[in-house]
């Protein structure tokens, strides 16, 4: 193994008392693998075996050794998403703090999405999620990821902390999982221990402060905070809690946890949060603490200058039912673009395209291209696609070689549109042209690789 900094080993004993060299020792074996299931996709097999449940996440799976995931189409369809196990924690605290009431969620430092897909399946269907990264490479592999999850009560946002903290009052529940030094991370990606120095870890814990700053006027008063890093050190983590608690309206809120989980509760100053040690637990390293916003005042309704999106008429609403399953949403246009939105959501998104640059709106349908309707690829990797919609199942190769946008044959009956799928989930769209077909399976998702 890489050889540690000098200086993170002398920091050891300041955010960890006792077992100092077992800790030493777990940074030296390898990264536990672990993957979080889809409970919108459902698979008729598990997609690995053995799996081993995480205590802490009913749909979180470890793995005895880490598999070629890009090499499973289920991947692709969005049947799992891979997550380290510690951060699947956040289940514990959304359940702890939330009830059936629709929420608006900001997870603001959100590529490439693990807790955003963890958050989506967590929440209700009348809430929405507002997933934002603000460096560009990184919202697309986000807006790429959310669209394989496969729901339909998400955007994804880039902007700054800055831009999105204008929207006063806004959010019920803002996740803010930190850019962090990465001290978590150093068995896992050996960069992170190339990386680190004392001034990087100052620096973090700066900017934590910065982004914490300009992002908290957008949670509404009574609504909850959650803040994390994958880091050891206390600067990025009990010291910013503690700040946060001094220097906003804020209210440390303890979770409840199992004593067989082997999480450590750190109680200190009246706040709490929760350590994942690798030592003492399957996962890595990481840091989790909740607050609530003092106050009494429910949320305003937001005023809206203009809703963006316009509702179709019944004629047009129904040649686009053909499309989806029913649903209590209803279609909208946007810019010669189709969504099947819940009404509610149109007026929170119109609000928030005033602050923020909105990326990727769930659920888009399509497009039109001149006369033709061009179905989209979030729709296929949605369960929303109507039955009616022809389909055709695909082995295993001819999925990789779909995915991989190469040629294969296959034969079909009709000139359609077809639903490419495998293990009955959606993978993107065929259309057969009589002597050929296209495949309209997105050139920037496609694996860079081929299959024989
Ligand atoms: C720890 S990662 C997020 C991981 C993600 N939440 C997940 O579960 O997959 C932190 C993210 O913060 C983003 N970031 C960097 N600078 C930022 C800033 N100034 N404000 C907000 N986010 C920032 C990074 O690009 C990175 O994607």
């Amino acid at each position: 193994m890489t050889s540690l900094p000098t200086q993170f080993l002398k920091d050891i004993p300041n955010f960890l008392p006792e077992n100092q060299e077992l800790f030493l020792q777990s940074l030296s074996q390898l990264p536990i693998t672990s993957l979080r299931l889809n409970p919108l996709k459902k698979t008729l097999r598990l997609p690995y075996s053995p799996m081993c449940a995480v205590p802490w996440c009913p749909n979180g799976y470890y793995l005895s050794q880490r598999p070629s995931f890009t090499e499973n189409p289920l991947f692709w369809a969005g049947a799992f998403y891979v997550q380290e196990a510690s951060s699947m924690f956040l289940e514990q605290i959304f359940k702890h703090i939330t009830t059936d009431k629709p929420l608006k969620i900001l997870d603001l430092s959100a590529a490439p999405g693990g807790k955003s897909t963890h958050l989506l399946s967590l929440m209700n269907s009348q809430s929405l999620l507002v997933s934002n990264e603000i460096i560009k490479n990184r919202a697309d592999i986000l807006a790429e990821n959310l669209a394989r999850w496969g729901y339909t009560n998400y955007v994804v946002t880039q902007s700054s902390p800055e831009s999105l903290g204008k929207l006063k009052d806004f959010f019920d529940v803002i996740l803010v999982d930190a850019p962090c030094s990465g001290e978590g991370m150093f068995r896992k990606d050996k960069e992170a221990i190339n990386e680190w120095s004392e001034e990087n870890v100052l620096f973090c814990a700066k900017r934590q402060k910065d982004i914490l700053t300009a992002i908290l006027p957008a949670l509404a008063p009574t609504g909850y905070l959650i803040y994390s890093t994958c880091t050891f050190n206390r600067q990025e983590n009990e010291e910013n809690l503690h700040w946060l608690c001094k220097n906003f309206d804020l209210q440390s809120v303890k979770i409840p946890i199992s004593e067989n989980w082997n999480i450590t509760e750190i109680q200190e100053k009246g706040n709490y949060a929760y350590r994942f040690f690798p030592h003492i637990l399957k996962g890595e390293g990481f840091f989790i603490s909740c607050m609530q916003k003092k106050g009494k005042n429910p949320p305003k309704p937001q005023k809206i200058h203009k809703n963006i999106f316009q509702r179709l008429n019944s004629k047009e609403q129904s040649e686009f039912q053909r499309w989806v399953l029913p649903t209590h949403q209803e279609f909208f246009s946007y810019q010669n673009q189709f969504f099947l939105l819940n009404p509610e959501h149109t007026t929170w998104i119109s609000y928030l395209a005033q602050f923020a640059y909105i990326r990727q709106t769930a659920l888009k349908i399509g497009e039109l291209k001149g006369k033709d309707f061009i179905p989209s690829s979030e729709l296929a990797l949605s369960p929303n696609v109507s039955k009616e919609v022809k389909s055709l199942e695909l082995s295993e190769k001819e999925a990789l070689q779909f995915l991989s946008k190469q040629d294969f044959q296959i034969s079909l009956n009709e000139k359609s549109w077809y639903l490419a799928r495998y293990q009955n989930l959606g993978l993107g769209w065929l259309k057969n042209l009589g002597s050929r077909f296209n495949n309209y399976y997105p050139s920037e998702w496609r694996i860079r690789r081929l299959f024989s």
